[in-house]
């Protein structure tokens, strides 16, 4: 796989740094994840292909492990607060002294530096700085985060997983590593340079939710079909909208101009009664198979078995049943073959790991009996 051979720690955050971590699992790399002692539950839920190894940071000894284990390999993830490794003597500085080569990705919501650098904050809140939360939701309600995709994951893990790349890419050729500042402030806001560049051609120069990619277009929303289901429609350009129409069995004549912002409303009235008259299935049956962009609306539990997903493999099934997306994209050489086994205990390789980074059975004891580490064997349910 793409990224094998690389070696990744982990330090245990909330979602970005997890999701990130995953990804790079996916394509091959090899991700220890370092997780707090005297804690029994992950609250990773992004942890396939992953290890685990505690280490109690706090201690000395925890740190001086954790620094072993960056000497030793390629890139760590950090997603904690600014100033928080640091604290710890793990900061940039300490680790790129013993291993110029690491590259130390810094997973933050709002940089390394900057007013709010130290302060808490959660997707919502990155999304409301970057810019983008203040277009998102219909005109009659109060903007809304969709869900926490866009800091978090988009803007966050995603794209700390690139620049995490790109420095491999780099160091290939100048053989140094180098520090990552991913804010997700940043992130989120570089995933929306669209909204910039396109005010520039009057996309978004209406009300929110009075745009034509805002929910304000008919031609680019979701109707409700009789079975309470419901239809996605982005019939944008004129030749596609021709073929919404005559889905819908409507008369054009009889209809205002698609662009005339003025009768959207009205417009959308009209489709509104039209879906309402059918169930999703019998709109599919239409609508498969034309060019008048218009697509279930598939909850979370259907969408591995829709045929088009189902002929791609899109979704895929692990060890536990459990459904969840494949890796993207696909590398047509070298694809993700992402593990499928169940997700580590905390601490479950810990000694493992250590052995593996040099330590003897003796230190590894010594480490175990000081607390510095912690190692959960997982029991098999007999
Ligand atoms: C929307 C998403 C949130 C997704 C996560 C949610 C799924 C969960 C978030 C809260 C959970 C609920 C909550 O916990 C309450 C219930 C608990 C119950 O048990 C379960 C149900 C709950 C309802 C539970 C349910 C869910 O799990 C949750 C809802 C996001 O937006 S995630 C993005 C967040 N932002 C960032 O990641 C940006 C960068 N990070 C930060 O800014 C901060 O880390 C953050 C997130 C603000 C947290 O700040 P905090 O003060 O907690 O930590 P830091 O300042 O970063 O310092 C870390 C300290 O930990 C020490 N440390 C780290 N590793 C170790 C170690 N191995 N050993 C020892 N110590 C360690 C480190 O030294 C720091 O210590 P100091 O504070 O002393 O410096």
């Amino acid at each position: 796989m793409a990224l094998a051979g690389v070696r990744v720690i982990e330090l245990a955050g909330l979602a970005p740094a997890p999701f990130c971590g995953m990804i790079l699992a996916d394509f091959g790399a090899r991700v220890i994840r370092v997780d707090r002692t005297k804690v029994t539950m992950a609250m990773d839920t992004l942890a396939r292909g992953k290890q685990s190894v505690a280490l109690n940071l706090k201690k000395p000894e925890g740190v001086a492990v954790l620094k072993r284990l960056c000497v030793q390999s390629d890139v760590v993830i950090e997603p904690f607060r600014k100033g928080v490794m640091e604290k710890l003597g793990l900061g940039p500085d300490e680790l790129q002294q013993e291993n110029a080569r690491l590259i130390y990705a810094r997973l933050t919501g709002f940089g390394q530096s900057g007013l709010y650098a130290t302060s808490a904050g959660h997707d919502i809140n990155y999304l409301a700085m970057s810019g983008l939360l203040s277009m998102l939701g219909r005109k009659t309600e109060e903007p809304y985060a969709p869900l926490n995709l866009v800091a978090d994951f988009a803007g966050g893990g995603l794209m700390c997983a690139l620049g995490i790349v790109l420095a491999l890419l780099e160091r290939s050729r100048s053989g140094k590593g180098q520090i990552i500042d991913a804010s997700m402030v940043e992130g989120a806001a570089y995933v929306g340079s669209f909204m910039w560049k396109s005010r520039s051609i009057g996309m978004w120069n209406r009300p929110r939710g009075e745009n034509m990619l805002d929910g304000g277009a008919p031609y680019y929303d979701t109707y409700q079909t009789s079975d309470g289901k419901h239809m996605a429609v982005g019939a944008l350009e004129p030749k596609f909208y021709d073929q919404l129409i005559q889905g819908l069995g409507l008369d054009p004549a009889n209809l205002p101009p698609q662009m005339s912002f003025s009768d959207w409303p009205e417009l959308k009235q009209i489709f509104s009664r039209t879906f309402a008259s059918r169930t999703q299935a019998e709109w599919c049956d239409v609508f498969d198979g034309t060019d008048a962009c218009v697509t279930p609306v598939l909850p979370l539990d259907e969408v591995h078995s829709h045929p088009h997903n189902r002929e791609r493999g899109s979704f895929q099934k692990d060890i536990q049943g459990e459904v969840s997306p494949r890796p993207a994209p696909v590398l047509s050489r070298t694809p993700a073959t992402p593990c499928l086994s169940r997700d580590p205990l905390i601490g479950e390789h810990t000694v493992s790991v250590l052995e593996e980074f040099g330590y003897g059975a003796a230190e590894v004891e010594q480490l175990l009996s000081s607390g510095a580490v912690e190692c959960n064997k997982f029991k098999a349910r007999l």
